[in-house]
């Protein structure tokens, strides 16, 4: 044999690291097939836990809060990308405040003891119930989000207002939020910003902190922050003048874009790190204003890439016109692929196969033509039930996202660390979804 001819097999016998963009920091692929995360082997955690199963990296985590903790903000995680008890613990942990957008993430965190200074609530349609909840607990920061809200605030609270600046984020019309012509916030362009910046500054017991706004998410274009920046920093200079008050914190919320996909477009935060601040102090240097304090509010940048959803093989059907590899997931724990035609990879695990990979549908369980989690996926030929698959890229908006459709079950979440798992969120069962059914 020659050595060229050798090499293959060398290359088998050695554990191959995965594309670092997609997939959790350790993860290794063995020589077998099995994939190992932290330590741990995804085809004996699917023993044991069964599937499908949301799988969380926690030194992928850990190491994602601490790349935004070394910025010169305040981060406040984004719990609607991923919120369970544990992860509230870690994120408390790791120092970082938290962004709660529903009565039950802000259980959860209170639930988790989460420093209830440390939370900011948001929400475009806020319930009399949300807002008694977070001022009896003393939450931190509410973020105003409309004319009609400020009237409905009680007690002495520190508050931002939403600002709708205007800025194109270029990204998914449905999670778009920075342009005009939407739900969220009080417009700057309308004027409905600076009312409300009146409206609060009219009401004593109420402490207005600072602006905020939110471009959209999956956001890869920092120049888009930049505008917004500008935009932002000429109203801070603006309510300087009329009211005589410098407020001392911006929020430029989150949206920061991951990589689902090997070569995706990915969030440059080093050079966010650079350029933003640095336009912050220019601009607020123009207007004569010290500059406030930033706080961003990163969800998928944190959690996306700690996660990955292990699914099993239930049947391989060849059509005549491709082959349909249906797993026992699908639309119930990713509506991200039929919601926003958000492209994924999956790998075999658990295998070695030397099969030629084919392109072929990666599909759910459920009832609907459109239940397609990878369209022409690159996989074994050889692929067949009983196999396992890892679809990597799944820690952000999944298990938050899940749905209980087909009345099937949600899967579990568990957590990675130091070669052992934890159970963070059990899997719901049959009982869980009668029990709330009237017999
Ligand atoms: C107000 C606010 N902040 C932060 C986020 C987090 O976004 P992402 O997960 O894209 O960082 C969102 C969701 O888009 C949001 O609505
Ligand atoms: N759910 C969306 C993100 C929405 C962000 C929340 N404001 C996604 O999965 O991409």
């Amino acid at each position: 044999m020659t050595l060229a001819e050798l090499l293959p097999t060398y290359r088998r016998s050695l554990p191959e690291k995965l594309p670092a963009e997609i997939w959790p920091d350790a993860a290794v692929a063995m020589p077998s097939g099995d994939l190992v995360v932290s330590g741990v082997s995804l085809t004996e955690l699917a023993d044991r836990f069964g599937t499908p199963g949301y799988v969380l990296d926690l030194p992928t985590l850990r190491a994602r809060c601490r790349a935004y903790r070394a910025l010169d903000a305040e981060i406040a995680y984004a719990g609607k990308a991923f919120l369970c008890r544990r992860m509230a613990r870690l994120i408390a942990e790791e120092g970082l405040s938290l962004d709660v957008c529903s009565g039950g993430e802000l259980a959860t965190a209170l639930s988790a003891g989460f420093p209830a200074e440390r939370i900011l609530l948001h929400g475009n349609a806020k319930t009399d119930a949300e807002l008694r909840a977070a001022a009896r607990a003393g939450v931190g920061r509410v973020v105003v989000d409309s004319l009609a809200e400020i009237d409905r605030l009680s007690g002495a609270q520190d508050v931002l207002i939403r600002v709708t600046p205007g800025v194109d984020g270029r990204t998914h019309r449905a999670v778009a939020t920075g342009t005009e012509d939407q739900k969220f916030g009080t417009s700057l362009a309308g004027g409905q910003a600076a009312v409300a910046v009146a409206r609060v500054l009219a009401r004593p017991e109420l402490r207005l902190v600072g602006l905020h706004c939110h471009l959209g998410s999956q956001i890869t274009d920092i120049s888009a922050y930049e505008e917004a920046v500008r935009r932002l920093v000429a109203f801070l200079a603006e309510i300087a003048v009329r009211h005589g008050v410098a407020l001392p914190q911006l929020n430029l919320g989150g949206g920061h874009a991951v990589a689902y996909c090997p070569g995706d477009a990915a969030f440059d935060l080093r050079s966010f790190a650079a350029r933003i601040p640095r336009v912050l102090s220019d601009e607020c240097r123009k207007h004569g204003l010290l500059p406030p304090r930033l706080t961003l509010e990163p969800g998928r940048a944190i959690a996306a890439r700690a996660g990955l959803t292990l699914y099993r093989v239930v049947t391989v059907k060849h059509s005549s016109t491709r082959t349909f590899v249906a797993v026992d997931g699908g639309f119930s724990d990713n509506p991200r692929a039929e919601l926003y035609g958000a492209r994924y990879t999956a790998r075999l695990v658990g295998r070695f196969s030397s099969a030629q990979k084919r392109s072929m549908h990666v599909v759910g369980r459920h009832c609907e033509a459109g239940d397609v989690l990878i369209p022409d996926a690159h996989l074994p030929s050889d692929i067949r039930a009983g196999d396992l698959l890892a679809v990597p890229c799944t820690g952000a908006y999944h298990h938050s996202m899940a749905s209980t459709y087909n009345l099937v079950p949600r899967p579990p979440v568990l957590a990675l660390d130091d070669g052992a798992a934890e159970l963070w969120v059990r899997r719901e069962t049959e009982e869980d979804l009668l029990r709330r059914d009237t017999p």
